[in-house]
């Protein structure tokens, strides 16, 4: 399964009244690799977070048929579950756990029928990713590991969409080109939507398109 994504006259206001993002129309079509980039503070992250409708938003998000923004909290909720893979800036890894239980995480919130999967492919993503100590815990790990912890997470549930913030920021360029490469691969293979921000020119360069964000605005798209 792949979806796309159709905004329109999105708006996220902040505290006090600001204005944090507008875009007026965005089309990415199933399957696109779409980067974002932007200044510090032009409201990348913020535009993620409305498309995965972890802030609330006015306007229209479509992701395939589904008219997202006219869900219930927990109809949307069980959406981004069932749909969206993240990988967020800081990880959110949880230290005392080991690998293999950071990835298969979404288990826990699955339906019983597809915990056992969840797992698998948990175990599976680890692998091909090069992690080959799976029930080690993460807090022994470094940034690129634990990144690609992240990514096989994110992967685990089988997504149709991968929704990534800043997927290299900590790491080195060697690290950091082997993440890209991971990423691009997982979504290339089975037909996932990427949306990644990022400053990297290496992951910029490896999607299909580009937009930028400037000062809350989503501006004129551009091939990469
Ligand atoms: N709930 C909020 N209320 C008010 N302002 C907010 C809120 N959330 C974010 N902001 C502000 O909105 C602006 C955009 O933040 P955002 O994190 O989206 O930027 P960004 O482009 O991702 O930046 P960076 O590249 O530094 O991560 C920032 O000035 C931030 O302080």
């Amino acid at each position: 399964m792949t979806l796309g994504l159709t905004l329109t006259d999105l708006c996220v206001n902040g505290s006090g009244g600001r204005v944090l993002v507008q875009a007026a129309d965005l089309k990415v079509p199933p399957g696109t690799l779409l980067g974002i980039t932007g200044a510090s503070g032009a409201g990348k992250t913020t535009l993620l977070h409305a498309i995965a409708g972890i802030v609330p938003s006015e306007g229209s998000i479509r992701w395939g048929e589904t008219n997202f923004s006219k869900l219930s909290d927990h109809a949307r909720t069980a959406f981004r579950a069932r749909n969206m893979g993240m990988v967020f800036q800081d990880f959110l890894l949880f230290d005392d756990l080991s690998a293999h239980d950071n990835a298969r995480l979404a288990a826990m919130f699955a339906p019983r029928a597809e915990r056992a999967e969840i797992t698998v492919r948990a175990k599976q993503h680890l692998s091909e990713l090069g992690l080959t100590d799976p029930e080690r815990h993460v807090a022994s790990y470094s940034g690129g590991e634990r990144q690609r912890v992240a990514l096989a997470r994110a992967l685990a549930a089988d997504p149709a969409v991968v929704l990534a913030d800043e997927p290299t920021a900590a790491l080195d360029r060697r690290a950091a080109d082997r993440v890209i490469h991971d990423l691009v691969a997982a979504c290339r293979e089975r037909g996932r939507t990427l949306i990644a921000i990022s400053h990297d020119t290496h992951l910029l360069d490896a999607m299909d398109r580009v937009v930028h964000v400037t000062d809350g605005h989503l501006a004129a798209q551009v091939p990469a």
